[in-house]
């Protein structure tokens, strides 16, 4: 028995929303558990960064079947993993997103074949989970649920939006300590997540450099406070954003101010100088609005499917001028999260 588990990408912050906004992609990595015992090699990978994903033994995923055996108190039975990665490697694509939820869902999927019953962690569980796990619940959020996702995250005394159940409330710190705050962040629990709605018509164009950023250094370049005035300028965009995908008939044209941030793209500017460029190159041409995906370095802008031709040109002209190697792709917004088939 093959389950098949295919999680989408995703694009955090969308500017304004700085570990808070998720958009899941339809750039899908297959992580595929085949259950039973095997002799020789139980982990194949192929596609994007596939010789360093092996030298790290995957273990990002590995991590997160652990945390999943902990939170149960299942054992996941052994399995053989092939992992056929499409999302690449430190774009601020989610790939590490992805690994998690790879791993958290394949080990749902194989405890519940095991084992049947009806015990098994909820969708926000999960989401929980994998937030202690990645340190911040923006892409991890959009990776679970699908779509463009709010995260709201709290301390989990503050925050009782999920688990008010007695089960829930058991495993309230079971994930075991060196799997909490990897990025050195604050103790972040129980994100309440709220699903918005995107219009049919949108669409994503993403540029993505050939160079990588690692979220833990683009993180590093932040500072550690900010001003009054960049608060409430980021305060008012956010609150502009959410009002642009939920007006009535939408409201599109506002994400130009919307996705204008202060809280981490000035700072990451100075690792990735072109982003201003590129940013307003996309708009130029047509883009509704334009951010770093997630960490960076890909960026991404909003667009109808009528003018995503004028959108890959004018990124590809950018970094042409600024001397900037990377491809561009469109990627529509995956309107669910996790696909899992069981092959025989
Ligand atoms: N399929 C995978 N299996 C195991 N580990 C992975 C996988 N994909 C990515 N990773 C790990 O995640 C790292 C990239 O994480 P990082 O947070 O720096 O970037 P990202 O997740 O691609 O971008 P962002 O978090 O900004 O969206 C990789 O270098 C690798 O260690
Ligand atoms: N919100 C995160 C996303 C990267 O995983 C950041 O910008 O650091």
């Amino acid at each position: 028995m093959r389950i098949r588990v295919k999680v989408p990408a995703s694009s955090a912050n969308l500017g304004c929303g700085f570990d808070a906004f998720g958009l899941a992609l339809a750039l899908y990595t297959d992580f595929i558990f085949e259950s039973g015992t095997h002799e020789g090699e139980m982990l194949v990978v192929r596609g994007e960064g596939a010789d360093k994903l092996l030298k790290e033994r995957c273990k990002l995923v590995y991590d997160a079947i652990r945390v999943y055996e902990g939170y149960t108190g299942y054992k996941v039975p052994s399995f053989k993993l092939e992992i056929e990665n499409r999302i690449p490697l430190g774009r601020g694509l989610g790939s590490s997103a992805a690994a998690i939820v790879g791993g958290l869902v394949g080990a749902d999927a194989l405890c519940r074949r095991a084992y049947g019953g009806i015990n098994y962690p909820s969708t926000n569980q999960l989401v929980r989970l994998a937030t202690e796990i990645e340190g911040h619940p923006d892409n991890v959020s959009a990776a679970l649920l699908g779509g463009l996702t709010l995260a709201v995250s709290a301390p989990a005394a503050a925050a009782p939006y999920f688990g008010s159940n007695a089960s829930d409330n058991e495993h309230e710190d079971t994930a075991p300590a060196e799997f909490k705050n990897i990025d050195g962040g604050p103790a972040w629990r129980n994100p309440l997540v709220v699903s918005l709605p995107t219009p049919a018509n949108l669409t994503t164009v993403v540029f993505i450099p050939s160079f990588e950023m690692s979220t833990k250094e683009a993180r590093a370049v932040l500072p550690p406070s900010v001003t009054m005035q960049d608060a409430a300028h980021n305060s008012s965009r956010a609150a502009l954003f959410i009002a642009a995908f939920t007006a009535p008939g939408g409201k599109l044209e506002w994400l130009a101010e919307a996705m204008n941030d202060r809280l981490h793209q000035p700072y990451r500017g100075q690792i990735f100088p072109q982003l201003p460029a590129l940013i307003d190159g996309a708009q130029r041409a047509g883009a509704y609005g334009a951010a770093l995906s997630g960490a960076g370095s890909a960026v991404l802008a909003f667009t109808t499917r009528e003018r995503v031709p004028q959108i890959h040109e004018a990124f590809l002209k950018t970094a042409r001028e600024l001397g900037l190697n990377g491809r561009t792709e469109q990627l529509e917004i995956a309107l669910g999260g996790p696909l899992i088939g069981y092959e025989l």
